[in-house]
């Protein structure tokens, strides 16, 4: 039987240790992208690890809550994840601004900004001359701008960033920077607020967090101040070349989705040989 592996902090031991002694109250939290499902070059392709799927879902009957905080539309990463086979599962989409749950939707309607950012999206990349393979994803309550399947996928984000900010400023909506994708979203949610918030929600007493990009740094921070108010939180990095931020705080590092699907495992493995047998 794999053991789950040790944190490298105190406070990250410290809280996998009060989340095996009292799964009842802890909160398995999750990013999507890169996290539960490997980076694919068409955004469209993604789907969850082979098997991390079916080990939520065996998890999320031994833990209080699994939840999914990601920057896809909610019903997408339901959809690309299975994870409507999840009894229980809430999906947060789109930064927090959506709330998947028992196959309802609810989301508060996109501001303006996101209508201006659409109209004039493709006119910018024609202007700035965007390489060919420059993508645009309309999520509906956002608009993000993908390289990845461009020659060079650093240069095009750094030809695009400055009249990406520029439109943002003036549609009032926020840059949210990621991996090869620069996004314009509405602001005042991140994945921070909308972890704390459901960290709160569910009287947690213990809480994992796992992820791989900027985006999710600010559930990092959350975890941190949770802990100021006795919520015994650990961070999990979902390692990659591309960002190494995540990486520098985590008090975990695995390798990938890979890596998280063996930390799923090896953590339902542990949670089912300390559960009572009837
Ligand atoms: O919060 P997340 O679940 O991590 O979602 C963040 C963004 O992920 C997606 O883009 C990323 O994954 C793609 C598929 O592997 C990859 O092609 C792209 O380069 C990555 O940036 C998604 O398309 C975005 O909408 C999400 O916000």
């Amino acid at each position: 039987m794999t053991t789950v592996p040790r944190p490298r902090s105190i406070e990250g031991s410290a809280a996998l240790d009060r989340l095996l002694a009292e799964p009842s109250r802890a909160v398995l939290a999750f990013d999507f992208d890169g996290t539960l499902a490997p980076i694919v070059p068409d955004p469209r392709d993604a789907r969850a690890y082979p098997g991390a799927t079916a080990e939520l879902a065996r998890l999320s009957s031994l833990v209080a809550s699994v939840v999914i905080i990601t920057g896809r539309p909610a019903g997408l990463a339901v959809e690309y994840g299975g994870l409507d086979s999840i009894e229980g599962v809430v999906v947060l989409g789109q930064y927090g601004r959506e709330r998947w749950e028992a196959g309802r939707l609810d989301a508060p309607e996109p501001p303006a900004g996101v209508q201006l950012v659409r109209e004039e999206l493709p006119g910018l990349l024609r202007r700035y001359d965007a390489p060919e393979g420059t993508w645009i994803e309309d999520k509906g309550h956002a608009l993000a701008v993908h390289t990845r399947r461009t020659p060079d996928p650093d240069a095009a984000l750094s030809l695009l960033r400055h009249p990406l900010a520029a439109l943002a400023e003036r549609a009032d909506l926020a840059v949210e920077p990621g991996r090869m994708v620069i996004e314009l979203r509405p602001s005042g949610m991140d994945k921070g607020a909308a972890l704390t918030r459901f960290t709160t929600e569910r009287g947690a007493t213990s809480l994992l967090f796992a992820g791989d990009d900027l985006g999710d740094l600010a559930a990092f921070d959350a975890v941190e101040r949770l802990r100021e108010k006795g919520v015994a939180g650990l961070t999990v990095c979902s390692g990659s070349d591309e960002v190494t931020a995540l990486a520098e705080r985590a008090d975990l590092i695995v390798d990938g989705p890979p890596g998280i699907a063996d930390l799923l495992g090896s953590l339902r493995a542990a949670l089912e040989s300390a559960a009572p047998r009837d």
